[in-house]
């Protein structure tokens, strides 16, 4: 007889409390997708954290549900019960207002279930660069007792034009010490990665979703690859016979979907 392998990110194999696990289920989600599953603990645990991780595969529920776990009922808990409702708790900056409203959204939903958010409080901000800049300028954002920062699609940030507004936000927490930040993005240009050694801690950790599919492809094959980079161009070797070429290209160039300039040189060995 089979036995069904019961799937490891099973939102119940998580510290993730009933409610918001009910209203998972509500929603259709059973289990957690790769780089929630990854990232989920870590960011928990109060550790700063770089994603890496395409569009559409989850990045939103990766930082939303560890946060809303630590404000309810993480380390954090005890500082909601004096903080909550009168002044700023997670910052998430996004490059669009649509993914605004996604996140917002998503915020909504999931911290309503655990009683978090209410009309009224001031408790998650969640927008562009240039709108949050705008509400600094008015007075209108305090960070004092702010405990979470997000940059969500930071090389879209970087593409749009809002490196000055982005440097100018992250810089108003002078102690980042006193911060937790989580930095998500779907390339690692040279700006994002001063940004994460700026302003995320040292003991940050990564979360490689392109290196883990990459490692997962040529774990299944014997072929050998070579990647390297010269002049930011980004260069994979592959040795593969004229059958497995194909394939592997078709499944290396998703990886590298918003890479702006790669060369694939293919010798074969057959
Ligand atoms: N664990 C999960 N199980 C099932 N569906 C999920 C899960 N996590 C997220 N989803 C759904 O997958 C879709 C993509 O998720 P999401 O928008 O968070 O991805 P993303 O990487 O943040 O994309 P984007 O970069 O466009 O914001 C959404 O419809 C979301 O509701």
């Amino acid at each position: 007889m089979k036995v069904k392998e019961e799937n490891p990110n099973v939102a119940a194999n998580f510290k993730i409390s009933e409610p918001l696990r009910n209203k998972l289920r509500e929603n259709g989600i059973e289990a957690l997708f790769l780089i929630q599953a990854m990232t989920f603990d870590t960011i928990l645990d109060g550790t700063d954290l770089v994603g890496r991780a395409r569009t559409g595969q989850g990045k939103t529920l990766a930082f939303v549900l560890p946060i809303l776990e630590s404000l309810t009922n993480g380390a954090l808990k005890t500082y909601r019960k004096t903080g909550y409702g009168r002044s700023l708790s997670v910052l998430v900056l996004l490059p669009t207002k649509e993914l605004s409203t996604q996140v917002a959204s998503d915020f909504k939903v999931y911290g309503g279930s655990l009683g978090l958010i209410r009309s009224v409080c001031m408790d998650i901000v969640v927008g562009t660069p240039g709108r949050i800049k705008d509400h600094i300028e008015r007075g209108n954002v305090d960070f004092s007792s702010i405990k979470f920062r997000v940059l969500d699609e930071a090389d879209e940030m970087l593409r749009m034009g809002f490196v000055e507004d982005v440097e100018y936000i992250l810089g108003k927490v002078e102690d980042t010490k006193k911060v937790q930040t989580l930095l998500f993005s779907a390339t690692l240009p040279i700006w994002v990665k001063q940004i994460a050694t700026r302003f995320l801690k040292p003991d940050k950790k990564t979360a490689d979703l392109v290196v883990y599919y990459l490692k997962s492809v040529f774990n299944c094959c014997t072929n050998k690859l070579i990647v390297s980079k010269i002049s930011g161009i980004l260069e994979i070797t592959i040795s593969a016979c004229r059958y497995t070429e194909c394939t592997l290209l078709n499944k290396i160039l998703p990886l590298f979907y918003f890479s702006c300039y790669i060369s694939i040189f293919v010798s074969q060995i057959d």
